[in-house]
Order: C-alpha cells, then structure tokens, then sequence
C-alpha cells in the first residue's frame, strides 16, 4: 500500500517522559549519565517557565510570548511542581499549547507473547547505556510502511538488495532511537531518511562503488535536498533527474515528507547538517582513490563529517516539536552535537571493524588507522579506540548536562535527551545487529 502521503502531524497533549517507559526528563539528564546533571536537573525545577510549549510551526504570540518570562523562584518548583510544567498547561482551551499528542501503544496481536528481545552484544568495555526493547507493535508496523515506501514508491534497491534492506532492521533501529515520536507519521520521517543515507552511502561511496565522478554525483544527488533554482529553461532538466538514480529518488521523496511535517528552520538545519555529511563522504573517497592513509587526527576530523549527525539533529521533528534556532546555533549546543555525533559514530566504527576488513581494499576505520599511524596492533589499537569512544562519549554528557544548566529552556532539555537517546538507540542497534555485525576474538 503506498505510504498515505503527507501527514499534518497533528500536536496534541505532551508526551510525559515517562509515558515511553524512560525516566522523568529532569531524571533523563540525572547522575546516571553524569554527576552534573544533579545540578542541571535542579536547574531545570527552578527554571522551566510555566509558559505554554508552542506545537512546532506556530507563530507566538501575545498569549504564548516568544520570550522567557523570568524564571521563579526555586522555591516554586518542588518535584511535583516540575511534573505539572512538564505535563504543559491544562484545562480548558489548552488542548493545543503542547507537544505532540504520542499515539497510544496498539494492542499486540491476540496471543502474541512478549517479544523475544534481540540477542545484545556489546562490545566488552565500550560505554554505552541499555534502551528499552522497542515496542514490537510499532517496529511491526514501521516496517511494513517502509517497506511498501522503498520498494512501491521509490525503487531504492534492486531486488536483490532485499535480504540487505530487511536485515538492516530500520524500522527496530527508528523505533529505538525515537522513543518520544508520537506517531508512526513521524517515525516514518525518520526512517525515510535513514534507507536514503545509506542507499546514498552504499551507492556512491561503499565497497568499491567510489567512482572518479563520486564528487560530481554527490553534488547533484544533494540538489534533492537544496533545489536548484534556475532558469525556465533548464530548472525542467534538473526536476527529470531527481528521478534519474535510487539515490536521488529517495533523497527526494524523503526530503519532500520532511519538508511537509518540519519548520522551514528544521529544514534548512536539515540541509546544513546532509552537506557536512556529503563533504565527509567526499574526504572518504578521495583518500579511497588517492591510497592515502590519513594521521589519527585526520581521520577523526573526516569521522566528524562523515558522521551520523543528521539523524539526532531531527529528534526534535521527529518528537514533534521545535528546537528554535537561536538555541540549536548556541556554540555550547554545537559542541554537544558535534561529541554525541563523534561518539555515536565512532561506536559503529568498533561494530563494522569486522565487516569492514572484509571489503575490498582499506577501508578506514579508527581501529585501522591507530594500528597503522602508531604501529599498535589490531587488538591494540582496537582498545584504543574504544578508549578514545569512551572519552567522547564522557565529554558528550558532560557538557550535555552543563548546557541543560546553562540554558534553562525545557525544548533545551528534550533536545539533549533527544539526542541523547538517539546515541543510545543506535547503540543498541548495532550490538544487536548481528545480521550485519560481528566482533573481533579480542577477549
Ligand atoms: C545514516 C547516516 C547519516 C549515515 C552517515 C554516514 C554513515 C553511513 C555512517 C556513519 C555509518 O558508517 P559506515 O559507512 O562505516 O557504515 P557501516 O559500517 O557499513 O554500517
Ligand atoms: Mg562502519
């Protein structure tokens, strides 16, 4: 059945933190990330402003000033307190002054046991934290979508590319890196993007698919993101081939549903965040071409670009709300994004190290290149690298729960929870992946 389209994702009551089975949002940056968030959670009872939260995409107004009104006194904000503000405004005529409304869990098929949850092996010694396994029900139904969109709607694969795409497991994948989207719509925004990254990825940049025009087809591949705006004369040339290649196809289909559902800042943040990303494959590539080896410091440099940033910088388009973008520009919020990205990226390195050492060539890994720029060993440089995650991963939360005191806005806070689960997630994603991963006998 095609996908049913664009979808007004409709706000609706907010979705309590706790309501997905996670901790409190004051909690959510509490001591178990970091001993800082005691003092940000504290920061947050006193601060939250009781102002209504504005759905995504309305304009504030007099009712609902965009500014902050001075944060009460502490004395005011006792737990309870600060539940109520999370919970949002109640009461008559409030219905649509909150986040968006979560869809209630459906009901698992009759007879159906708890699912069985998805054989977990972390890698011994990497920091991480357990999620939640994601709820069945959803991930079925996600699948089913996604499916029926990349095969009905945009060609993304050829058919025997089938066993890949279904063993990727996206839909787990989404359902466990966005436990506060309220609806499937907006999970579906998620995933979309995702099979198009990696469709991209796989088709331009993986496994000896780098071409010596890699740079030219990316170029035109991301026109499907950042139209071009051109003549009447050429702009009908450049419409035909978005639907030249999967790429393309699924960049532009994906794009056109964001663009629908998100602001036109979570747009544009969107692009900015695609370009960094093709400008790491780029790096990638070139040194792919070239031979070249790159130092440590090079190569986490490229890891930064070639990173999985897009996908945690939408959790708040997917949660159904709006991280403003004078908050999201804070250099303090940039350094967090740019330490979750690192990190979370740096995780899949350690994964795929195996699968990556069975492709053709040298594929670069941080495992690889620590061996190969620090005459360490494999099983060495390995643990090296599972230092370096570590590390930040520790500086992630750290500064996470600094800015969540610094800046004192509850879109702030679910933001960096946002992202934070995003890390989590995909963690999770990968130690239980073992269709597509397996580990070294390192231990
Ligand atoms: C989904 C997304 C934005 C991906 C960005 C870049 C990317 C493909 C990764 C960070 C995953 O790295 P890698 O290319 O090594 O993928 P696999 O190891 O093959 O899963
Ligand atoms: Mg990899």
């Amino acid at each position: 059945m095609p996908d049913p389209g664009p979808s007004p994702l409709q706000p609706g009551p907010p979705a309590p933190a706790a309501r997905f089975g996670a901790p409190a949002l004051a909690d959510a940056l509490a001591p178990a990330r970091t001993d800082g968030a005691a003092a940000a959670a504290a920061v947050l009872a006193r601060a939250l402003p009781s102002r209504p939260v504005l759905p995504f995409g309305t304009a504030p107004t007099a009712a609902a000033p965009a500014a902050h009104p001075p944060a009460p006194a502490a004395a005011e904000h006792s737990p309870a307190a600060l539940e109520r503000i999370l919970r949002g405004p109640a009461g008559l005529g409030t219905a649509d002054l909150h986040w968006a409304r979560p869809q209630p869990p459906a009901a698992p098929p009759e007879g159906a046991g708890p699912p069985a949850p998805a054989a977990m092996r972390p890698i011994p010694g990497l920091y991480h934290h357990p999620v939640p396994e994601p709820d069945p029900v959803r991930v079925e139904e996600l699948s089913r979508r996604i499916k029926s969109w990349a095969v009905d709607e945009v060609q993304a694969f050829p058919p025997e590319w089938e066993d890949q795409f279904d063993g990727f497991s996206v839909s787990r994948y989404m359902v466990a890196c966005h436990p506060d989207a309220p609806t499937l719509d907006h999970l579906m925004l998620a995933a979309r993007l995702m099979v198009a990254e990696n469709v991209v990825d796989d088709a331009y940049c993986e496994d000896g698919a780098t071409t010596p025009d890699v740079g030219g087809r990316l170029l035109l591949a991301h026109t499907a993101l950042d139209p071009v705006h051109t003549t009447k004369e050429y702009q009908p040339a450049w419409a035909e081939s978005l639907s030249a290649d999967a790429a393309r196809r699924c960049y532009a289909s994906a794009m056109d549903h964001f663009t629908r559902s998100a602001t036109p800042s979570q747009a544009d943040r969107f692009r900015h965040d695609m370009a960094r990303l093709h400008l790491g494959y780029l790096a990638e590539a070139s040194w792919d071409v070239t031979e070249y080896v790159p130092e440590v410091w090079e190569y986490l440099a490229m890891r930064q670009f070639n990173n999985f940033r897009p996908c945690p910088t939408i959790t708040d388009s997917v949660g159904g709300y709006e991280l403003p973008a004078e908050l999201h520009a804070l250099p303090a919020m940039q350094r967090v994004i740019a330490l979750a990205g690192n990190a979370t990226t740096l995780s899949n390195d350690l994964y795929s190290y195996m699968k990556e050492l069975r492709s053709p060539g040298k594929h670069l890994n941080l495992p690889v290149v620590i061996a190969e720029k620090e005459g360490l060993s494999d099983k060495e440089a390995y643990l090296k690298a599972i230092e370096v995650h570590n590390d930040l991963m520790h500086e992630f939360e750290a500064e996470s729960a600094a800015l969540a005191a610094a800046c004192p806005d509850p879109r702030v806070a679910r933001f960096l929870k946002g992202v934070a689960a995003w890390v989590d997630g995909n963690h999770y994603w990968h130690a239980s992946n073992t269709y597509r991963y397996t580990l070294p006998d390192f231990w």
